[in-house]
């Protein structure tokens, strides 16, 4: 279990004066990657030289369409394969573990579509998500008075969850009757049962109407916070903006760029990722200004 998932957090701000360069070293990584890649047939879809997420910070990943970003989550956290690379965890290397295993260990990842059960009730998709994510299953079998306590400690720690997230008065309802947006705050609720250290969450507010995406944003920052550490993939980019501590940009598979999320917009590497590198080819191939200068393309403005 890990022992410091309620670290409060510093009060200092730790990414502070941390360049925003790709690949940037960060004063204290949780995650860190070196050289993943997973390619798809003949497409790369990742290719990350290196990237460290710094602990107890909001890391926004973001990225146009097809960037890789979905994939990398899937590798690091243990559903799919990479096909080269390594990454450690809190200082452990971790590279393919499984999912089980990584969450184990700390790091559990939600899911662009929710996952919820649509046929079990809200209570008993808690409870699945602690065993599941545990690797518990043995248990019943072999120690049934043991189990027992566990399972009383499992459902007091989901209706606590349940409460928190305002899910409390639907906890006996089947899953499939609840609203998208409710399924998103479940599947965040059902990330917090085999208590991680960090979370990957995959668009948690896509879908979401605006009054439910402020208390999503509420929740994460809340969890941040209380110390955990949270990377998230988004679109929205007032979302990114309002909450991330730190912004990590892919496109093409690369990471592209990094920095504090107002340096952001401003990144020449960030607006080729998102506009197409074409979108300033007519100054840059052979417009001259009066001193005859070509405007050169790529660099940070
Ligand atoms: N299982 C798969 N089989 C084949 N190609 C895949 C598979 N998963 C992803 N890809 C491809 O890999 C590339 C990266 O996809 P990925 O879903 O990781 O991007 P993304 O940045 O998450 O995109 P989005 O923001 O649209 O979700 C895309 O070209 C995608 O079509």
């Amino acid at each position: 279990m890990p022992a410091d998932a309620a670290r409060p957090r510093s009060p200092l701000a730790p990414l502070d004066g941390v360049a925003p360069e790709p690949g940037v070293r960060k004063p204290d990584p949780l995650l860190v990657l070196d050289g993943v890649t997973r390619a798809f047939g003949g497409l790369v879809a990742v290719r990350v030289d290196h990237l460290e997420v710094q602990r107890g910070a909001i890391t926004a990943l973001i990225g146009p369409n097809g960037a890789g970003k979905t994939t990398l989550f899937n590798v690091v956290s243990g559903f799919d394969r990479a096909d080269g690379g390594r990454w450690s965890f809190d200082g452990q290397p971790l590279s393919g573990r499984s999912a089980h295993q990584m969450a184990r260990r700390g790091l559990v990842r939600t899911f662009q579509l929710t996952r919820t059960l649509a046929r079990l009730t809200v209570l008993e998709n808690m409870k699945l998500a602690a065993v599941g994510q545990r690797g518990e299953r043995l248990l019943p079998a072999l120690l049934p008075p043991l189990w027992r306590g566990q399972e009383r400690e499992i459902e007091r720690r989901a209706d606590e969850l349940l409460e928190r997230f305002q899910l409390a008065r639907l906890r006996d309802d089947y899953a499939g009757t609840l609203s998208g947006g409710q399924r998103k705050l479940l599947e965040l609720a059902r990330a917090l049962m085999a208590q991680p250290v960090m979370v990957l969450l995959d668009e948690p507010m896509a879908g979401v109407n605006p009054a439910l995406t402020q208390s999503l944003l509420g929740h994460i920052t809340q969890l941040r916070d209380e110390g955990l550490t949270v990377c998230f993939v988004e679109h929205d980019m007032d979302v990114v903006m309002g909450i991330s501590d730190w912004v990590a940009v892919m496109a093409g598979g690369r990471l592209v760029a990094e920095g504090p999320p107002h340096t952001i917009g401003r990144n020449r590497a960030v607006v080729d990722a998102y506009l197409g590198k074409q979108h300033d080819e007519p100054e840059a191939t052979g417009e001259t200004g009066e001193a005859g200068e070509t405007r050169e393309t790529g660099e940070e403005e």
